[in-house]
């Protein structure tokens, strides 16, 4: 099935879901002292094709912040944030969002595959993050959802390093689900390891810290860029 969200990625020069994230989990703030507007019009000019905004209040996300970049921009939208009910779909839908991340650990798999449904019903993209493969066996309806390996673990908030080795290892199981969108998320760091990552097979990478802290986007793209081409990367 075609999704905006999912097309959009697969049609990108550079697949990088850019994420417009408050703070991080310690409460530090990351925008640098631009606005959302600012942000948001930094990674349209970077060739985003979609990005995804952090409602999640441990990151000092809120609704309303899904609801200003979704006026701001008309790229499809992904909703972070911890997602386990029907009612929080609906909303993710009114507040203009086209996908919706589901967290494979916090869902017991009957809940997983019925929020998948639900929110395929509703037109969002079911946005799987999955951080072993237990978890990526679970994912429903694979080839319609766009499958992540975060690389981080959620049971410490995030707050330890990530392990992109995670990524590697389980590409397997995501493709395996069928999915034709598998993304490697969180704690993506340096333009040379995002063109690894690609280059190992992701079709795309969700990456939030690093691109709101770099000093130049345009400078971290041109050495994503060039990475991606000295080591012919497969797009
Ligand atoms: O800033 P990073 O390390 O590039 O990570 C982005 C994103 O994956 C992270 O913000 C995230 C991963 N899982 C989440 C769940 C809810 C909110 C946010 C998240």
């Amino acid at each position: 099935m075609n999704t905006p969200f999912g097309d959009a990625l697969a049609a990108a020069a550079r697949p990088l879901v850019m994420e417009v994230k408050l703070r991080d989990a310690d409460g530090r703030d990351l925008l640098g002292g631009r606005g959302v507007a600012e942000t948001v019009e930094r990674f349209e000019a970077a060739g985003a094709p979609c990005l995804s905004v952090v409602t999640g209040h441990w990151f000092g996300g809120t609704e309303d912040l899904l609801r200003e970049v979704a006026s701001r921009t008309s790229l499809p939208l992904l909703r972070k944030d911890f997602v386990t009910s029907r009612r929080q779909l609906e909303r993710t839908r009114e507040l203009g969002a086209s996908a919706v991340l589901l967290t494979g650990r916090l869902l017991p798999a009957g809940v997983l595959a019925r929020l998948t449904d639900r929110a395929l019903g509703l037109g969002l993209t079911p946005f799987v993050e999955v951080a072993d493969a237990a978890e990526a066996a679970m994912v429903a309806r694979g080839p319609e959802c766009v499958v992540a390996v975060n690389n981080k673990d959620i049971a410490t908030r995030e707050r330890l390093s990530a392990d992109l080795g995670r990524s590697l290892s389980l590409l397997p199981a995501v493709r395996a689900t069928g999915t034709r969108h598998p993304v490697s998320a969180s704690g993506i760091t340096g333009p040379v390891t995002a063109a690894r990552l690609l280059g190992a097979g992701f079709a795309g990478l969700l990456i939030g810290t690093e691109l709101l802290r770099t000093p130049s986007l345009t400078a971290w793209c041109a050495e994503f860029d060039a990475a991606r081409s000295t080591r012919g990367a497969p797009r």
